[in-house]
């Protein structure tokens, strides 16, 4: 039988655990979730038939905070996925010092089949199914994948609606109108940038001869994509869920987010040479993509991407992990063997939930910052753990991703510590 994701993801756990010493409570504690919540959403639709949608919320671990992580609108959303996500968060969290536990929520629904009114009675339907369960100082939701600010504002008003007060801090990717932070919507992708560029000196790679492939074009996907180019990159693949585009000479990417955003598919960026800028590009499909020969190779789409099935067919030199769990553990040992280095995802992608929780910081005190100030601070975080991950891999000898664990570890370990053991807990 082959393992669920909950049980890959868990082994991420167990390969950081042989460097670090930590106690056997430690490790108890941070097997299983704190508590899985699974919800019905009953939701009315236009045509006057009533639909019941699966919701989900777990709440992996609060050691060291409020939980928090992402809600996602997928057909394949379930407990399982939820689980694994939510754990990725609890490294993700203690990975980049952020005052928080992990989380994560999901809807198993096709976004794209809903009218606006039905995806607003949805969103709302979901807070008011899980309210008893979040709070700023609970648990704190914000975007995934097929979620934006606009679901996150009907969201944040039901809540508020719900607790009868206005309640901002309770979930974060708002409008800012709503109390939302500059910043948050690029986010995620402007922390992968950050740690690329952190890593580039160290790897000996330059930005002109750097060729890179991003697979999925949503919120993060074509924010690296349009940071990488604009940095003098060359980015020479993208792929969102129907295929992909190629052009060795380098894409044109704010022309194809231009066409993304007015068309949703890149079918369109296939015929339109013209829009595009270049000349011989071509069509590829997302399993060609990530076989391409490039320096970077950036998954940012969904989970187990890159398997034992393809991963002797990939020749990119590094792979940065947008997405949460692209790479199965089978992959990663075959990957590491032949010597392509993953930078894993609690580094990759932690810009988002930073500038989620630079975002609660905002809420909670009531003085808002300029763009540059979230901006910074971005930068100076992503840099610092980047390097302080970097430098316990080199001197531990181990995977970046098994550094990102360790450095996680450690610090999850001193908060389990630090709270002792509750007198009811021992017999
Ligand atoms: N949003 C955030 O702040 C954060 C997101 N992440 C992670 O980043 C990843 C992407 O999230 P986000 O950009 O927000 O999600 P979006 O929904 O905005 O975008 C997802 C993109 O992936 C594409 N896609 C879907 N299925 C496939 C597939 N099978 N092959 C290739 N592409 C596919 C979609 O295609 P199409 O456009 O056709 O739908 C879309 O372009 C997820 O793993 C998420 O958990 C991590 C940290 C924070
Ligand atoms: O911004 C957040 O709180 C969570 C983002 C998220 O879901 C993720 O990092 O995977």
């Amino acid at each position: 039988m082959s393992e669920s994701l909950f049980e890959q993801a868990s082994q991420r756990l167990a390969d950081a655990i042989a460097h670090v010493d930590v106690s056997a409570d430690v490790i108890e504690r941070l097997k299983s979730p704190k508590a899985s919540l699974q919800v019905s959403i009953p939701v009315r639709m236009d045509d006057g038939t009533l639909k019941v949608f699966q919701g989900y919320r777990v709440r992996y671990n609060d050691l060291r905070g409020p939980t928090k992580g992402g809600i996602r609108f997928h057909p394949n959303v379930n407990m399982d996925e939820v689980t694994s996500l939510a754990f990725w968060m609890t490294f993700k969290c203690a990975a980049v010092n952020l005052p928080f536990g992990g989380a994560k929520g999901g809807v198993a629904v096709d976004p794209k089949q809903l009218s606006k009114f039905e995806l607003e009675r949805l969103s709302r339907g979901y807070i008011n199914a899980i309210a008893d369960f979040m709070g700023a100082d609970v648990d704190i939701p914000a975007p995934d994948v097929q979620t934006n600010q606009t679901i996150m504002g009907w969201m944040v008003d039901e809540y508020s609606n719900i607790q009868r007060r206005l309640c901002p801090a309770a979930i974060t990717g708002k409008p800012i109108a709503m109390g939302g932070s500059l910043g948050r919507e690029t986010a995620t992708g402007l922390g992968a940038f950050f740690a690329i560029e952190t890593l580039m000196p160290l790897l000996g790679m330059h930005r002109e001869q750097t060729t890179v492939a991003v697979q999925g074009f949503g919120n993060v996907g074509s924010a690296i994509a349009d940071l990488l180019s604009k940095a003098g990159y060359r980015v020479v693949a993208v792929s969102d869920s129907k295929g992909g585009i190629y052009a060795l000479q380098g894409l044109d990417v704010p022309s194809i987010i231009q066409y993304k955003n007015s068309t949703r598919t890149f079918q369109a960026v296939y015929c339109q040479d013209t829009l595009c800028n270049i000349v011989d590009h071509q069509r590829i499909t997302n399993e060609e993509l990530l076989k391409l020969d490039v320096d970077f190779l950036i998954p940012a789409a969904l989970e187990n991407q890159i398997t034992e099935s393809n991963a002797y067919d990939i020749r990119a030199k590094y792979i940065f992990e947008i997405a949460n769990g692209p790479v199965t553990p089978a992959a990663d040992a075959i990957l590491e063997k032949r010597g392509i280095v993953v930078v894993p995802d609690i580094l990759v992608n932690a810009g988002g939930v930073t500038v989620s929780y630079f975002e609660w910081v905002q809420n909670r005190s009531g003085l808002y910052w300029t763009l540059e100030e979230v901006n910074d601070r971005l930068k100076h975080s992503m840099i610092a753990e980047t390097l302080s991950i970097w430098k316990i891999a080199d001197r531990k000898q181990t995977s970046m991703r098994t550094a990102a664990y360790i450095h996680a570890l450690t610090r999850l370990s001193e908060a389990i510590e630090a709270k002792g053991t509750r007198a009811y807990f021992v017999q």
